[in-house]
This record gives structure tokens, sequence and C-alpha cells, in this order.
């Protein structure tokens, strides 16, 4: 069902100005035309009688449309089969300054189509070259060098005061495509887009922001067009100060608003997180949403082989933020659903980075996000991939290295030797960094894995049969985790939420497409109702664990969920029919 759109009836916090006196303002600010204010534009929508009242005659053509009519208008642009991706996505972001309604009218029905244009791996690419194909801002651009001191006021600049989801970055690590400065505010747009189209957060009340800590990569900085700061990044002290000042001003302007923390590099990740979990509203999409996205697929492929979670071993390859994040949300998984110690689900774990296995043995100094994971068993020492699938005959590979296409045949074989149906989910993105393409991971297990990818990968013809391979992404749940925490009031994101998103999502697949299509997740054509699930389970989560601040718990979390979900059809159909 398709609740009326409006804007939610949740917490109001900040300085908050309702949509009306917005539109008042705006006209009132120098007469400037609705037409050039993006939330409010309707664009060929605008009904003769606004047209009149609002001053709009002889702007627009004369032609009243149906919200449905510019839709169709616009994805017979996108559909022109001259055009590449990342002009596509170009298109896009045109729409998305100019009339965002139709931007999201488009994506939500749409969003397999889409969702690959407007996210992974599209915007890999549009990131790679934001300083030459720039047009519009599209969010907040705060810089740790010249706004420092100053970032609550600068934050006050945001023409929409009742925030209440926020994807910021700082560019470190964008993707799998490393340093790429400021150019990194695409992935926290491409983030916002999804949080609206997939689970319903109101356009306005969400914020994308690049925080500039400057930029090690030299020929970035001195790439003409760049558009941030030409300074290397800042470091230890000053860096974590600027962090700190940064949240403090998010939360003293929007004390109720969500802060996501996306792709953030590894060595800077947890420590932030750790400092300020429960200190706000925020979670590590890379860290928390990864880990909650592959748990859920790793019990329906546990289900799926009949290994019961405690008996499984996973061999992750790579040991970064998302490896670690993972594997941390698979042990705190096991421990809570299935009553084993911490100790004894880590067991399940074997951590591969670039110098082999991670254990206690090896002989060099561990960073301390690798500490907790390393093998402590005395297994032997071992860098080769395939000795190691062939020593630990792993249920499932989990591949989170940006290496690229490195996992060969003999890899396969190996897994497969080991395992009737093993896991290979090569989930770095953007594609050209995944671990192992669909069509080789098919041909070479002989149509015996199940995969899933990071990006989307295309079905794949192998011996007569047709392979639809899975997208392991946090999109899955990400939108749900932060509207079901906005949802519920809560104070903090706890890991009982992240618990509740991983099983909500497994559940979100039927028995059906588990066993009659191999399916571990949900088709992205679903990713709104798929959402929905995940934030009412999330909601309830943050209830029953004591984090809500809502006065009572709602009767049916789905219904409270659904209800105030943003819905971009602003009575196209009625302004038509009453022009
Ligand atoms: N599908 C999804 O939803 C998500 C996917 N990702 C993807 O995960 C990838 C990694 O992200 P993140 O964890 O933050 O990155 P990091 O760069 O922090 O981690 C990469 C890890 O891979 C290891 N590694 C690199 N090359 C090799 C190699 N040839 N052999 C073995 N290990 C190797 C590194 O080893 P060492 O430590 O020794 O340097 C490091 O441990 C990115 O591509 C990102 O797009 C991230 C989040 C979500
Ligand atoms: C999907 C995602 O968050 C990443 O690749 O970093
Ligand atoms: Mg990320």
């Amino acid at each position: 069902m398709k609740p009326s759109s409006s804007v939610m009836d949740v917490t109001k916090p900040g300085d908050e100005r309702s949509r009306g006196e917005g539109i008042k303002a705006v006209e009132e600010l120098g007469s400037m035309p609705i037409i050039y204010t993006p939330w409010l534009n309707k664009g060929t929508n605008f009904s003769e009688s606004e047209r009149r009242e609002k001053h709009l005659d002889g702007l627009l053509p004369p032609v009243i449309e149906t919200l449905d009519d510019q839709a169709a208008r616009l994805m017979t642009q996108l559909r022109n089969e001259d055009l590449t991706n990342l002009q596509r996505n170009n298109i896009l972001k045109q729409i998305m300054a100019t009339h965002t309604t139709l931007f999201y009218k488009a994506l939500i029905e749409n969003i397999e189509e889409l969702a690959p244009i407007v996210y992974t791996p599209t915007i890999g690419e549009a990131c790679q070259r934001w300083s030459t194909l720039f047009r519009e801002p599209l969010g907040m651009y705060i810089s740790a060098f010249r706004h420092r001191g100053r970032f609550d006021e600068v934050l006050g600049n945001w023409p929409n005061k009742n925030v209440q989801i926020i994807v910021v970055t700082d560019g470190s690590r964008i993707l799998g495509l490393g340093d790429l400065g400021t150019n990194g505010i695409g992935i926290s747009i491409g983030k916002i887009a999804l949080y609206v189209a997939a689970v319903g957060f109101h356009p306005e009340h969400s914020l994308p922001i690049v925080l500039d800590m400057g930029c090690n990569r030299k020929e970035l900085r001195e790439d003409g067009l760049y558009l941030g700061e030409r300074r290397e990044r800042l470091e230890g002290e000053e860096y974590y100060a600027a962090i700190d000042e940064f949240c403090a001003a998010v939360k003293r302007r929007w004390p109720h608003a969500l802060l996501q923390f996306e792709d953030f590099e590894t060595s800077k990740a947890f420590k932030i997180l750790e400092a300020q979990r429960s200190a706000m509203l925020c979670f590590n999409d890379d860290i928390q949403g990864t880990g909650a996205v592959v748990t859920s697929g790793f019990i329906n492929g546990m289900k799926y082989q009949g290994t019961r979670l405690r008996d499984a071993r996973v061999v992750f390859y790579g040991a970064g933020s998302s490896a670690v994040g993972v594997a941390k949300s698979i042990v705190t998984y096991m421990h809570k659903t299935e009553g084993i110690s911490e100790e004894e689900a880590r067991a399940c774990i074997y951590m591969v980075d670039s110098k082999g296995l991670i254990t206690d043995t090896r002989g060099d100094e561990l960073p301390e996000h690798k500490q907790e994971m390393a093998r402590r068993d005395g297994v032997p020492d071992m860098k080769d991939l395939r000795e190691i699938v062939e020593y630990v005959k792993p249920h499932a590979l989990i591949g989170l290295s940006a290496a690229g296409p490195v996992w060969t045949e003999p890899i396969v074989q190996a897994l497969c030797q080991g395992t009737e149906s093993p896991l290979v989910f090569p989930l770095s993105n953007p594609t050209p960094k995944a671990e192992i393409s669909a069509e080789n991971a098919y041909s070479w297990s002989k149509g015996r894995c199940i995969f899933a990818g990071g990006s989307p990968f295309k079905p794949v013809k192998y011996d007569g049969q047709t392979f639809v391979p899975g997208q392991a992404n946090n999109v899955f749940v990400f939108p749900g985790i932060g509207f079901g925490a906005i949802m519920a009031k809560a104070s903090s994101v706890n890991d009982e939420m992240f618990v509740a998103a991983a099983a909500g999502l497994a559940d979100a697949v039927s028995e059906a497409e588990l066993r009659g299509d191999k399916r571990l997740y949900p088709q992205i054509s679903n990713l709104r109702q798929v959402s929905l699930d995940v934030a009412a389970a999330v909601a309830k989560a943050a209830w029953d664990s004591g984090v809500s601040q809502l006065k009572e718990a709602p009767a049916d979390w789905r219904a409270y969920v659904e209800e105030r979900q943003w819905w971009p059809d602003h009575a196209s159909k009625q302004s038509a029919a009453t022009a």
C-alpha cells in the first residue's frame, strides 16, 4: 500500500521550519519562482490554478503533466542507448538538483535499473571524475582547514532545518578506489539518495557531507579542476579534534539526527566509531552495515548448506574495516542467538591480509583491529590463498580486499573440494575491484557455488542453466537501520539493532527463493519492502533493548514505520485533473 505523501510525523529537532513556511520564505526572498527550488518544484506538474497563483504562467511549457508523465520522459532520456552510465548519472544529478520529487519518483519505480547508476558501480567513476563533472554542490563541503572552529555556524547554512539523516565521508577510502579527497562527496550523495528511495526518509530531512581533511593523492591535488583543499591530509590529534568538533556541532544543531560514517579509511574508522557511538546517534556503514548485510547472507547460506552456524568456517580475504566489521558481526550474531561464547564463535573466522593468514605467530605487529580476529590456535602460517582454502575447507569465502580479480580457478576448485555449495562473495566495489566475476565463479565451480557480489552482476548461463547472482551490499540494511533508529527515537544504535537488521534481512528471503533459486539476498527490485521490514525490526529492537525514547511501543511496528514513509507522489494526478 502506498500511503499519501506528507511530511513525516516524527521528532522535529532544531529550528524546524514547516514546508508551508518554507514556501513562503522562498517566495518572499526576492520572489525567486518556486520552480527554482528543487524540493518544491513540480515542473510541468503545476496545475493551471497553481501557475496563476504562483506567477508561473509563461515560465513553463503550457501542457500540464502528471508526475508519471514526467518520469516517463526522464526514463526515455535515460534509456537512450548512446549514453554511458556516467552520462546517465549526470542526467540524474541534474534532475536531483532541479526537481527532487521527479528524481525520487524515477529512482523508486526503477530501482533495479537506476541503483547501479546512482550507486555502485557508476558512483565510483563519478567520484573519480567529480572535479571535471561538477555542476551542482548537492551536499555540504566542510573544510577542516578553513571552517575549523566554525563547524556549527557552517552547518547552519544548510537550508533545510529539520535534518534527520546525515551521511559524512572524509573521502579517504571511497569504495575500493582509495583516497579521492573532496570528490568523495559523491558517495555521501549516492547513499542519501538510497536513504530516501529505499526506505522513505523525506528528502528535505537528509544531508550529504564531505568533511575535507585534505587529500594524499598528489595527482588530485595538482589537478587544476580539483575542488577540495590542496593540502595533505590532517593526521593525529589535529584530525581527531576536527572530527570531535564536527560531531559535537551535528549533535548540537540536530540532536535527534542520525550520523552515518561512510568510507573512512580503516586506520581511523574504528577509532572514530568507538569514540562517537555512545556519545551520539551514529553508526559506521562499512563496519556495521556491511556486518549486518553479510551476516544475513551467511545465515541463509548456512541454512541452504545445512551447516550449523557454530560449525561453519569462514575465510575473509581482506582484513580492513569492512572485513573485520563483518567478522565481528558474525561473532556477535552467533553469541547472541546461538548461546555460544564470543571466543567459541571466533573459532569460525580465518582472516587473510596482504601478508597471508593472520595469526599470533606470524611475527609482525598487528594493528588493533586485526588482533581480535588473529588465529591463536597454532594454525600454520600460510600466505597463499589456495593453500589456506585447502587447509581450512571453508563454507564461505568472503572478499573485502579491493584487490580486483585475483581469485583463480584452482582456488575455486579447492573451495569446492571442501564444501558442496560454498558461498563465494567477492564484495569489493566497484566491479573492477571484485575478487572474481560471477561468470568465472559459476563456471569454475561447475555451477555449485552460491554467489553474491558487492556490485550487481548480470545473470550467467552455464551448462544450460541460468544463474542469477545475488548482491551483498550494505544498501539492503543501512536505510532500514537509519529509519528504524529515527522512528524509535533511539538514543544510540546498539548491537541488538544490527542483529535485528541481519535477521530481518535474512527473513526477507522466502524458502522458495532460497531452495529454488539459491537466493541468499532479496532482489534489489524489492528494496523498498525489504527496507521497511528491516526498519521495523530495528525499531522494535531499539525498544526491546531499552534505547528507544518513545513513550509507548506501537502495537504494530511495521504499520507504524510504514505510515511514516515519504513517497514522491505529491498529488500529481489531482493537479492534472483539476487543471
Ligand atoms: N559490499 C559491500 O557492501 C561493501 C564493500 N566494501 C568494499 O570492501 C573493500 C575494502 O574496504 P575496507 O575494508 O575499508 O578497505 P581496507 O583498504 O581497509 O582493507 C583492505 C584489506 O584487504 C587486504 N588486501 C589488499 N590486497 C590484498 C591481497 N592482494 N591479498 C590479500 N589481502 C589483501 C589489505 O591487507 P593489509 O591490511 O595487509 O593492507 C586489507 O586488510 C572496498 O573495495 C569496499 O568497496 C566495503 C564496505 C561494504
Ligand atoms: C558499499 C560500500 O559501502 C563500499 O563499498 O564502501
Ligand atoms: Mg562504504
